[in-house]
């Protein structure tokens, strides 16, 4: 998968091209705050901002990746989707039980039965969405190839087109596909709002490039976040303090001594980046949000640093990160450009948990309030 799609989504020139359809679904995410904060008693208020930042995702990962639109931020959510949405949470909500379900052995299945229903109830529900998602698509395809017209597409048409991965592994890798993209995108994008609703000093400080460099109105493409460093370096900051995934490993490929110690080939290594995160060795005063930290002071300059690998580093890194940058990239721009994001008498402080994933530990209610 990784080999097919590394023309395609692995640097962030790739994933350039679906700006358009992002900035559909931003478009979508916008007049949705305008309804809920609407219902809100001070007209303000968005209760629970990860459920929103959850359907953002999952319309936008889906919107790359199956090339076809959920619903997600509709008013009226097809049943579909509502299906796929519970069984996603289903396997988020049992992930800690799920994650042991494949070491309980045959026998013993039938003594302990709930972990294991459970796990092949969420895959199979996941599947079967991902299923008709692609063969809707396919044909689609196969429609056109028989008028004889000429083929071009995203990412599904690519994999199709390709022929480099059959149907069963088009199934199960867009399937995982999804499945990484929706909980990782709306958890940065909970903690971001979180975040600039409590500091107002940094989120001015942003609003104002943003306005200096593209405008107050201006639709952003991927073209227009260069222009905006101070973005780009809002999500590696809010990415340090709260990586979604915590932790990572790895199993050595061959011996090695580091710090003086051999480690044999066949090690299984496990690191703790979310620890490194907050080392003032490595990032000077690290438990204060300072998205500036992060800005280049020249063109020569490089402020790459391993203590903070949220994406994870190498062959096996996040094979959505350009996907995930894209589409919070963006959001972030028109968010600051039709709201200032403000703490309501709901704020509660919030604090990291995990479960599997570092998610927060309780529901992130914030203010949207008008742009003067
Ligand atoms: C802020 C958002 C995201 C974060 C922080 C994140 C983080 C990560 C990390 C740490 C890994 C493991 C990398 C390693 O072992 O070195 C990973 C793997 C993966 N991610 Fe993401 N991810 C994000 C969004 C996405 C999105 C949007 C997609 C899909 C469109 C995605 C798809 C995947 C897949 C398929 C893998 C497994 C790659 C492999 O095993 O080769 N991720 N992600």
């Amino acid at each position: 998968m990784r080999s097919v799609l590394r023309q395609r989504i692995l640097k962030p020139k790739d994933v350039a091209i679906y700006s358009g359809e992002v900035n559909q679904v931003i478009a979508d995410l916008i007049k949705r705050i305008y309804l809920l904060r609407s219902q809100a008693e001070d007209g303000e208020t968005v209760t629970n901002v990860n459920d929103l930042f959850f359907k953002y995702s999952m319309e936008g990962v889906a919107t790359i990746v199956y090339e076809s639109r959920l619903g997600c931020l509709e008013n009226s959510i097809p049943q579909l989707t509502v299906e796929y949405i519970e069984a996603l949470e289903l396997m988020f909500s049992m992930f800690k039980t799920s994650m042991y379900a494949g070491a309980i052995p045959r026998w013993l299945r039938p003594f302990i039965p709930k972990p294991w229903r459970e796990f092949c109830r969420s895959w199979d529900g996941l599947f079967k969405f991902s299923q008709i998602h692609v063969d809707n698509k396919l044909r689609d395809i196969q429609y056109q190839t028989d008028r004889g017209r000429r083929v071009s597409g995203g990412l599904l048409t690519y994999l199709f087109l390709s022929q480099a991965l059959t149907l069963q592994e088009i199934y199960a890798n867009v399937t995982e596909m999804l499945l990484a993209g929706v909980d990782t995108t709306s958890f940065t994008l909970s903690w971001t709002v979180y975040l600039l609703a409590r500091h107002p000093e940094v989120q001015q400080t942003v609003y104002r490039e943003i306005v200096k460099n593209l405008g107050e109105r201006h639709v952003p493409t991927a073209a227009d976040v260069p222009k905006v460093p101070l973005v780009r370096a809002l999500l590696k900051e809010t990415l340090r303090l709260f990586p979604v995934l915590p932790g990572n490993g790895r199993v050595t490929q061959e011996d090695l001594v580091i710090g003086g110690y051999l480690i044999p080939k066949g090690t299984q290594l496990a690191l703790c980046h979310y620890a490194t995160s907050y080392q003032d060795e490595n990032f000077p005063r690290a438990k204060e949000f300072r998205p500036e930290r992060w800005l280049r002071k020249g063109d020569l300059d490089r402020v790459d640093n391993f203590g903070s690998i949220p994406f994870g580093h190498g062959v096996r890194s996040c094979i959505g990160r350009r996907i995930a940058e894209l589409e919070i990239h963006l959001v972030v721009i028109q968010l600051l450009q039709h709201f200032e994001i403000k703490t309501s008498s709901q704020t509660k402080a919030v604090h990291a948990r995990t479960h599997g994933l570092l998610a927060p530990g309780g529901p992130i209610h914030v203010r949207f309030v008008n742009r003067k």
